[in-house]
């Protein structure tokens, strides 16, 4: 753990990080919980006042140092990525590159908080709006995105002058650590940010409770996200949560259709499926489901799946048990309610690795499981609709309201789609729209706020207006 500038928690009891590709242990990392809960917000807290009264120009600078030293280290912070979550190499290497975006993008944020003046009603005053930080912030963080999901957190947060304290996936605390390595290298002072390993329960109540913590901001499930905004309440602190998602992904038959496919291919399999805005249910007009289908079979079948460190693999192995489990129920189900599985279906162990094959099932029915619950795995259902308006009733038929893609060469159609969906990410014959320059967040229970573009700097700031009287 590294907190107030220390690392530290050796005496504690440790738990151990495993590779899921072989199960091979990679180290062990402190089993922190609400004492060391207490001293991380007690250090940001400390920090708070000198940090957030840093000239902007030197957070920027202190921000970019920190860009560019995990540049430098891509290539190791992505093999430890792959050890610890599982993902392939160059798609590791993608993601710290994906995640040092929003460093560089918030150390020129930094420099851009601007305020405003207001016209007075009143001749002998004056109305000035200042944007302040909120102070400390508690991160929580998932494991599937082991440095972008917290970089797109603490990247905004210290550019708007607040101090941190986050708390990693216990499957993937490693990336976290190497991250804090290089902000303590690049001078970013001792107690700006904190890293805490441990109880997610104890850690995240004990942060919950203190009211010197101004806002949680947390990535992961919409069940976990429910608890914490309740928990939130108690001191009344600004929340951001990124949840799940169940995205559609939609094909009119005016589709290029092969660009559908690829695109497809990279929406549903990266991660191996595990990402949050992942097709989860795969819509395409009937009039071209056939050709689809087939095309899409033939690119699925030419995926490789294994360990992540070996080259040309595309899908490593899922992250533990439970979750091959929760893939093979929405299989099962799929198949006991009619779908035809066209290509993979089968999970299989190799070197202890847990995988499961690219999937295709088609004749795909709106009660199956996968296409209602996040399947968080490589299962493509394939459905087919017949009109415009079947379609986007369909695809907003879900609680979820994350991500959903609409491919058709009609830019009319398209608006008209995009804008009928209730996501908050539309990719329009993209399939992979995630950027640090965009705001990146859900409706309904896939989340509340936004990280990444200007937007997500208003996440830690809070808005204040002088009256002057003269
Ligand atoms: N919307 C997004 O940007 C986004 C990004 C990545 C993942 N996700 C979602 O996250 C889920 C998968 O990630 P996961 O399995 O790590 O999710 P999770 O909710 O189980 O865990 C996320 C984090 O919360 C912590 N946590 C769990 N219970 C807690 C509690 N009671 N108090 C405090 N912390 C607690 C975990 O230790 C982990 O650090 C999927 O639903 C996926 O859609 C969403
Ligand atoms: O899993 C959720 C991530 O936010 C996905 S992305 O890398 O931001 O697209």
């Amino acid at each position: 753990m590294y907190i107030d500038g220390q690392w530290q928690g050796s005496e504690l009891s440790q738990f151990e990080i495993t590779n899921p590709a072989t199960k091979q242990v990679l180290g062990s990392v402190p089993e922190g919980g609400k004492k060391q809960a207490e001293q991380a917000v007690e250090a940001a807290h400390k920090t708070f006042e000198s940090w957030s009264k840093l000239p902007a120009q030197d957070r920027s600078r202190l921000l970019a140092d920190w860009h560019r030293l995990i540049d430098e280290n891509k290539e190791e912070i992505g093999k430890i990525m792959t050890l610890e979550q599982g993902k392939p190499l160059q798609e590791a290497i993608g993601e710290v590159n994906y995640a040092n975006g929003f460093i560089s993008w918030y150390a020129e944020e930094a420099k851009r908080i601007y305020g405003e003046t207001i016209p007075a009603s009143h001749t002998n005053k004056r109305i000035f709006v200042q944007k302040q930080p909120v102070g400390v912030v508690a991160a929580i963080t998932p494991w599937n995105f082991p440095a972008a999901m917290i970089t797109r957190k603490v990247g905004p947060a210290l550019a708007a002058g607040c101090t941190v304290v986050v708390k990693p996936a216990e499957e993937t605390p490693l990336t976290a650590l190497k991250l804090a390595e290089l902000a303590e290298e690049a001078g970013i002072p001792a107690g700006v940010i904190n890293v805490i390993t441990g109880n997610p329960q104890a850690i995240g109540e004990a942060w919950l409770q203190d009211e010197r913590v101004r806002k949680i901001t947390f990535t992961g499930s919409t069940e976990v996200g429910k608890q914490l905004m309740e928990g939130a309440a108690q001191t009344v602190k600004k929340v951001s949560l990124e949840l799940g998602g169940h995205a559609p992904f939609i094909v009119m038959e005016d589709a290029d259709i092969d660009h559908a496919v690829a695109q497809l291919i990279g929406s549903k399999f990266r991660n191996a499926g595990q990402t949050c805005i992942c097709t989860n249910r795969v819509y395409v007009q009937a009039s071209i489901v056939e050709t689809f289908s087939e095309k899409f079979e033939a690119a699925v079948l030419q995926l490789k799946t294994g360990d992540g460190l070996e080259k040309n693999v595309d899908l490593g192995p899922l992250i533990n048990k439970q979750a091959l489990e929760k893939v093979q129920d929405h299989m099962d189900d799929a198949v006991a309610k009619g779908g035809n599985i066209l290509a993979g279906g089968n999970s299989f162990e190799k070197n202890q690795g847990l995988y499961f094959e690219p999937t295709i099932v088609t004749e795909a029915s709106d009660d199956m499981l996968c296409m209602n619950e996040e399947t968080f795995g490589p299962i493509a259902p394939i459905a087919s609709f017949q009109t415009e308006e079947e379609v986007i009733g369909r695809a907003n038929n879900s609680p979820f309201g994350l991500a959903a893609y609409v491919f058709s060469e009609n830019i009319g159609k398209a608006v008209r789609v995009s804008e009928a969906l209730e996501y908050g990410i539309v990719g329009v014959n993209d399939g992979l729209p995630s950027v640090p320059q965009a705001p990146f967040g859900g409706m309904k229970e896939s989340g509340l706020g936004r990280e990444g573009g200007h937007h997500g700097i208003e996440e830690y700031l809070e808005v204040k207006y002088i009256s002057l009287g003269i």
